[in-house]
């Protein structure tokens, strides 16, 4: 409960967890479900938070944090994703992409039917993309960490952001001994004192830490934590959905915008991008670097996808 009222004398809509218990009982043998008026999500991703807690709880009794913590001897190098990310910018005049391994999500079903996630990660990388990104969760993109370790392992150089849903310090961890470079921290998630922790983590780690927002009031607790160099604005409501591309201009304008200059934080824009003059649009209004699933993912070839979506071969 306390928890909940940090977050929420922050802005923070999401809850942890179910205010009064799980959202379903179930009762007697044959597994007859009672539905707890109530306690029923809000939205999308409360419901995909509840479930996060649930699956982090039983994967951290199979792997304690002592354990995990040995494993990251024997994991592969940390590799400079944001460092990456400023190469390609500064190759190509255009943001560094960042190029989504995304097979399923929630507001758009399933993106591709023959999903090989090594054989996306190769036509990404060829494509010029700087960065990948993939989808972890299996419930609600039909992802895993079984797919992160795949691309690690199959000698894709593009450093690699584990997209996870964050809500404690160990996924962290285990995302590092799965061969992350990078992890995902959503502000409409996580109280600025637990966004702090998990920064200095990840620096520990050698990890970059993409810290999402997605409105004025997120972006403000972002900049007032100290050690964060990458921001990401999203440009779906993760509660709604909709997509606004014109969300990442406003958010940039003004002082947030001189204000990030200032800290040389790199920015991403993220989710609905689709075209040259979308790119253009964001690049416009001061993003370095974009993450994109959907417009690539979908192709044939998403090489020749990555091509289409710049106007022109980022890859030479
Ligand atoms: O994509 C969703 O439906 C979604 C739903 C709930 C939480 C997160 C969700 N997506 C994560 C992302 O933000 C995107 O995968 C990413 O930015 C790429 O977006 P796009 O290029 O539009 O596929």
């Amino acid at each position: 409960m306390l928890q909940d009222e940090v977050a929420a004398s922050q802005g923070i809509r999401i809850r942890r967890r179910p205010p009064s218990g799980p959202p379903q009982h179930y009762v007697g043998p044959f597994e007859f479900r009672l539905q707890n008026e109530g306690n029923t999500p809000r939205n999308i991703l409360e419901e995909i938070i509840w479930h996060k807690d649930i699956e982090v709880s039983q994967l951290k009794e199979r792997r304690p944090l002592v354990t995990l913590k040995k494993a990251l001897d024997s994991a592969p190098p940390a590799r400079d994703f944001i460092g990456a990310l400023r190469a390609a910018h500064a190759r190509t005049g255009l943001p560094g992409l960042i190029a989504e391994v995304k097979k399923a999500s929630p507001s758009r079903g399933v993106l591709r039917e023959d999903f090989d996630p090594v054989e996306i990660a190769r036509a990404y990388e060829k494509g010029g993309a700087a960065c990948l990104s993939v989808l972890t969760d299996q419930k609600y993109f039909q992802g895993g960490f079984e797919n992160l370790e795949a691309i690690r392992y199959a000698g894709v150089q593009c450093p690699l952001l584990c997209k996870e849903f964050v809500i404690e310090a160990w996924q962290i961890y285990y995302a590092r001994t799965k061969g992350a470079d990078a992890i995902l921290l959503i502000a409409a998630v996580l109280p600025d004192l637990d966004i702090r922790y998990m920064v200095k983590i990840c620096k520990m780690l050698g990890l970059a830490a993409l810290v999402e927002v997605h409105d004025e009031r997120e972006m403000d607790r972002v900049l007032g934590i100290e050690g964060v160099e990458l921001i990401g604005i999203n440009n779906r409501n993760l509660e709604t959905f909709e997509v606004d591309i014109s969300n990442t201009k406003k958010l940039l304008e003004g002082e947030r915008g001189e204000l990030i200059r200032q800290k040389g934080i790199l920015v991403v824009g993220e989710s609905g991008l689709f075209t040259p003059d979308d790119i253009a649009y964001v690049q416009e209004a001061g993003v370095r670097a974009v993450l994109v699933g959907e417009s690539i993912v979908k192709q044939s070839d998403p090489t020749k996808g990555i091509a289409g979506l710049f106007g022109r071969d980022i890859s030479v």
